[in-house]
């Protein structure tokens, strides 16, 4: 079964009122493939996605970049699925390595805001990956594979989950996995989806990479038959994302 492309901008900590308004205005005029071919999501700060929701083109979706583990209260400072709900916002990223390694989110705090942001009605950008100290010592797919099986293990209906995996040292450092590396880590999780989950879930689930994806490089990764899109951070916020999303194109046909 053919897996859309996904192209999901993470606009992280960055950008005033003005930055946003933008770069939203130059998505909103680009010419790129329509949405049988590619999806595209991009996920400005809380702050920023109503407004972002009110002006960008309808043929792109918005993203929240985190939302709490389950229903609202006094949680000061956090933002609940239900809320996002509420606000039509149609998807969340969870489980993005720099709340991971900043906020000391565990696998199975982020299974429990995937199983809680699912069971609300929101769709799930859920991202995995490993430090460069795992990717030398080896335990790179031991590391993916945790980091899935609590997801797993709370989760029974995977066709609103992205999985991105992102290898945390390619994350904004310019040193980006290679097209053989990326499709190495893509294909081994989608064995382990068809073992431990189902072949259909395996099949279906679109893997994306994120780690310093860029226009120069996002035709070669997109290229690779496991590698269904790319989660983008700091080229997301330039006119070069346009091109990231251009990529989707390698996979005509294919
Ligand atoms: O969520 C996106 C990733 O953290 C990638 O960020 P980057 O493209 O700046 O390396």
């Amino acid at each position: 079964m053919a897996r859309n492309f996904f192209v999901g901008g993470n606009w992280k900590c960055n950008g005033t009122a003005e930055e946003v308004k933008k770069i939203v205005n130059t998505l909103n005029e680009a010419q790129v493939p329509s949405q049988d071919v590619v999806e595209v999501v991009v996920s400005p700060p809380y702050v920023f996605l109503p407004m972002v929701k009110s002006i960008l083109r309808p043929d792109f979706y918005v993203a929240a970049q985190n939302c709490w583990v389950k229903k609202g209260g006094a949680f000061t400072g956090e933002v609940s699925a239900e809320m996002l709900v509420n606000l039509d916002i149609p998807w969340v990223i969870l489980g993005h390595s720099e709340r991971r390694a900043l906020l000391n989110e565990t696998n199975e705090f982020v299974g429990d805001k995937v199983a809680y942001a699912l069971a609300q009605g929101l769709k799930v950008i859920a991202c995995v990956g490993e430090t460069l100290e795992q990717r030398e010592s080896g335990s790179t797919m031991d590391v993916v594979a945790a980091q899935t099986k609590a997801i797993a293990d709370r989760v029974s209906n995977w066709s609103d989950v992205v999985i991105a995996y992102e290898p945390v040292w390619a994350i904004g450092t310019g040193k980006v996995a290679s097209p053989a590396q990326a499709q190495e880590v893509h294909d081994e999780l989608r064995k382990w989806l068809a073992k431990n989950v189902s072949a259909d879930v395996a099949a279906t689930t679109r893997i994306i990479y994120g780690g310093s994806v860029n226009g120069g490089n996002c035709k070669e990764l997109g290229g690779q038959a496991d590698v269904d899109g790319f989660l983008v951070g700091g080229a997301s916020l330039k006119p070069e994302f346009i091109d990231i999303i251009k990529a989707a194109e390698v996979k005509k046909g294919a």
